[in-house]
């Protein structure tokens, strides 16, 4: 490993990637792998090292799609998801020491702990949470079979027959699918022609079709290196590279954009300790602190600061940091719960006087999503409100808010509690274990007979239950109020009213 790192360090400098290896170093850290440390203080917005863009390994740089053709590329289907780049990747390895990569794509893993690779038992461990339908196995497959196949065969000069089984299994195929996943960044190109026409403002090409969105926050410039808003000199422009969504986030996402970055990849995060992160210029993409970085300290990159869900499934790890109110323990402060809207459906439909499905398609053509999200603040999601109230309505209030085409306010009342409360506890359901089971199996003296995965599989079901019960007592106080207002009004009049008494959700609207 550790002639790996360095044959790597020799390799970068060697291709004009620079690096400050008097503030930098590579080293094994016990729960994270190999990450970067800081080998003095560091200020803020001081840069680690720089890659240029034509190190980094994506479909624009390799050379496979040139020899293999614009047409036959679209024609195989290469052009659109992470098959194409999973092909360069494979290919490039099969070219040993004639790949320019060669010895960056030797520092790069070959297992992983993410659930692609786990078996049926271990998969069981995940049911109920937001991971298992996402893995996208069965998906990745049919890529394998239909695109990349077919490709291979047909170009024997290009993909050799005996190299096949050797460089273009399926198993390598999901090695490749898995570097890329958990060590990818989101690049794109740089476009001379945008910034100059938005008022200096220098703005990533294509922003708007970005996987996520680039801020304009910037590393304060203590140290020489000024990145801002308003750059005059658009070759030292400066923008944010975002490390890579999956392709499933967004349809949009143009696969040329995802790219490996060797260096950059070397670096760990975890939920709220950024303090570097990788911005491009034109022609190359820089590694800068972003905050002041004590001698000794870790470095550490941002992933976006997911859910433990997704960090497991595209990373192979979980975040266990101290939780604050509503919440106590430990856990990942990003963690979600998501419910789905025929759950909710389901749940609401006993109560129901009408036929739900002309409301639920309308739903489902007017508002976001199908899936409700909750977060560690526990607040009921907006979202989740508005919907039961649009299957609760009464056939004319139905009616007038369709013919609006608003959304009904998230406002609500004992029997739409109830209904909530009712999801909620049906939400906690779909988990083979209880919470107090996932404690138990978590606690001190417990926790060392789990396997890996399935010690990961615990803390990612334990985060989400302890929302789900965190927001069940939200709704259960929620009530307990709405019931207090009625007991406590004294007059018949002002009782008959707060029968129908309501009160909105505060709360931001959840995000996904
Ligand atoms: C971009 S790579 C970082 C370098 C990696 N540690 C290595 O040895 O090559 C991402 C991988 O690092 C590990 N990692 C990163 N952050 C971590 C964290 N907070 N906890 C545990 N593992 C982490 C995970 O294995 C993840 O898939």
């Amino acid at each position: 490993m550790a002639m790996h790192t360095e044959m790597l360090y020799e390799w970068f400098q060697a291709q004009g990637g620079s690096i400050d290896t008097s503030s930098i170093g590579i080293t094994e850290f016990p729960l994270y792998g190999r990450g970067g440390v800081a080998l003095r203080n560091i200020e803020a917005g001081q840069t680690l090292f720089s890659v240029p863009r034509e190190l980094t390994l994506s479909i624009r740089t390799s050379s496979l799609p040139n020899q293999l053709g614009e047409g036959a590329w679209k024609q195989f289907g290469l052009d659109s998801g992470w098959s194409g780049l999973i092909l360069c990747l494979m290919w490039e390895e099969a070219q040993g020491d004639a790949s320019k990569w060669s010895p960056y794509l030797r520092t790069l893993p070959s297992t992983f702990d993410t659930p692609i690779f786990w078996d049926e038992d271990d998969l069981c461990g995940l049911q109920g949470t937001a991971v298992l339908n996402k893995i996208g196995k069965n998906e990745a497959e049919r890529d394998y079979t239909e695109k990349v196949v077919p490709a291979i065969q047909s170009r024997g000069d290009i993909f050799p027959a005996d190299a096949v089984p050797q460089y273009y299994s399926l198993q390598r195929y999901h090695i490749m699918g898995s570097r890329i996943l958990s060590r990818s960044f989101h690049v794109e190109p740089w476009s001379s022609d945008e910034e100059s026409e938005t008022d200096g403002v220098v703005q990533a090409v294509g922003d708007s079709a970005a996987p996520m969105e680039i801020d304009v926050e910037m590393p304060s410039a203590e140290s020489g290196f000024t990145v801002e808003p308003g750059e005059e000199n658009p070759e030292n422009a400066t923008e944010e590279v975002e490390i890579a969504e999956d392709e499933e986030d967004d349809d949009s996402e143009n696969p040329a954009d995802v790219a490996m970055v060797p260096m950059a990849d070397m670096l760990n995060a975890r939920f709220g300790s950024e303090n570097a992160k990788l911005f491009y210029e034109k022609h190359e993409l820089k590694m800068v602190s972003t905050k002041f970085i004590k001698a000794g300290e870790q470095i550490w990159n941002t992933y976006g600061d997911p859910p433990n869900s997704d960090l497991l499934r595209r990373y192979g790890h979980v975040d266990v940091l101290p939780l604050s109110s509503p919440l106590t323990g430990e856990g990942n402060p990003a963690d979600i719960v998501e419910i789905r809207a025929d759950l909710v459906v389901d749940v609401a439909v006993n109560a129901l006087k009408n036929q739900p499905q002309e409301r639920v398609d309308w739903w489902l053509e007017n508002a976001d999503d199908d899936t409700f999200v909750v977060l560690t603040d526990c607040e009921v999601p907006e979202e989740l409100v508005s919907f039961v109230r649009l299957l609760l309505f009464p056939q004319d209030e139905w009616e007038k808010i369709r013919n609006k085409g608003k959304l009904p306010k998230p406002k609500v009342d004992i029997a739409l509690l109830f209904i909530i409360a009712d999801v909620l506890r049906r939400r906690a359901q779909d988990y083979p274990t209880s919470l107090e089971d996932d404690e138990l199996l978590l606690a001190p003296g417990k926790v060392e007979e789990l396997s890996l995965n399935g010690k990961n599989a615990a803390i990612v079901r334990l985060g989400e239950k302890r929302i789900l019960r965190g927001t069940l007592q939200q709704v259960q106080s929620m009530e307990e109020k709405l019931r207090a207002s009625m007991a406590g009004s004294k007059d018949k009049k002002r009782g008959r009213d707060s029968q129908n008494a309501s009160t909105s959700v505060r709360g931001k609207r959840s995000k996904r």
